[in-house]
């Protein structure tokens, strides 16, 4: 059975006094969640203790943005995965686009970052996707195809979600089409071992949208980001028809 998941990216937006006041305006929301949906917020690393203490005995899952390879060292800027699981957090993303793009992570860094939280029991969130350029050159598939290959390389696919997030779609306001989406999942579906991963689509999921994607037989819920920094909105893709 594949699971429905729901995911909050707040990238680095939130103090942690901003997100005990979400936290305050989003948790009531839950009570019309049904119970099989799994629901997640990556707050910055600052936020963690304190939204672990605020959810303790809540539905909601925390996850973090990054993780390092290492269980420590002299990498200075970098979280190490005991330090995460040590304050309660789950889940992590890996290998986002704005990674990707912005702080010089690579396939072959993405791979080391999944196998180390594997390793400390965290579940990670890997992000795949192609820019503008690549997507109207039909490149696409091959793009996916590769990005697959080389992150999961002796990766644990029982103990994995993937997030396709297209990157012209992210933050722009151009939703991929649902359809469109569904196919894409389809393919990266296709290229795994284990069935049962789920796949979750990511990039202007909003409440206007939601329940259109999740219609979707292939999309296993959704990695938001703009649109899960308000707790009613973020209810309101939580608890989509
Ligand atoms: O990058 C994203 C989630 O990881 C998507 O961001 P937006 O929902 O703001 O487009």
């Amino acid at each position: 059975m594949r699971k429905i998941v729901i995911a909050g990216n707040w990238k680095m937006f939130k103090t942690q006094a901003e997100s005990e006041n979400f936290l305050r305006g989003f948790l009531p929301h839950l009570e019309e969640t049904p119970s099989e949906r799994e629901v997640i917020l990556c707050p910055p690393f600052t936020d963690l203790s304190v939204m672990s203490k605020y959810l303790h005995g809540s539905r909601v899952n925390l996850g973090a943005q990054n993780v390092h390879w290492e269980e420590n060292g002299a990498y200075t800027g970098e979280i190490a995965a005991p330090m995460l699981t040590e304050v309660g957090v789950r889940y992590v993303i890996i290998g986002h686009s704005e990674r990707r793009q912005y702080f010089g992570e690579t396939d072959e860094t993405v791979n080391l970052r999944l196998k180390a939280a594997q390793k400390y029991g965290l579940t990670p969130i890997l992000c795949v996707g192609e820019t503008k350029q690549q997507r109207d050159a039909g490149e696409t598939e091959k793009l996916i195809s590769t990005q697959l290959e080389k992150d999961l390389v002796d990766v644990d696919q029982t103990n994995l979600i993937i997030a396709y997030e297209p990157i012209w779609a992210i933050g722009t306001g151009d939703t991929c089409e649902a359809t469109e989406a569904n196919r894409v999942i389809g393919l990266i579906r296709s290229q795994l071992t284990n069935p049962h991963v789920s796949i979750q689509y990511g990039g202007s999921v909003k409440p206007n949208n939601i329940d259109e994607i999740m219609a979707q037989p292939e999309i296993d819920g959704a990695l938001v980001g703009g649109a899960s920094l308000e707790a009613d909105s973020f209810a309101r893709i939580v608890n989509y028809q």
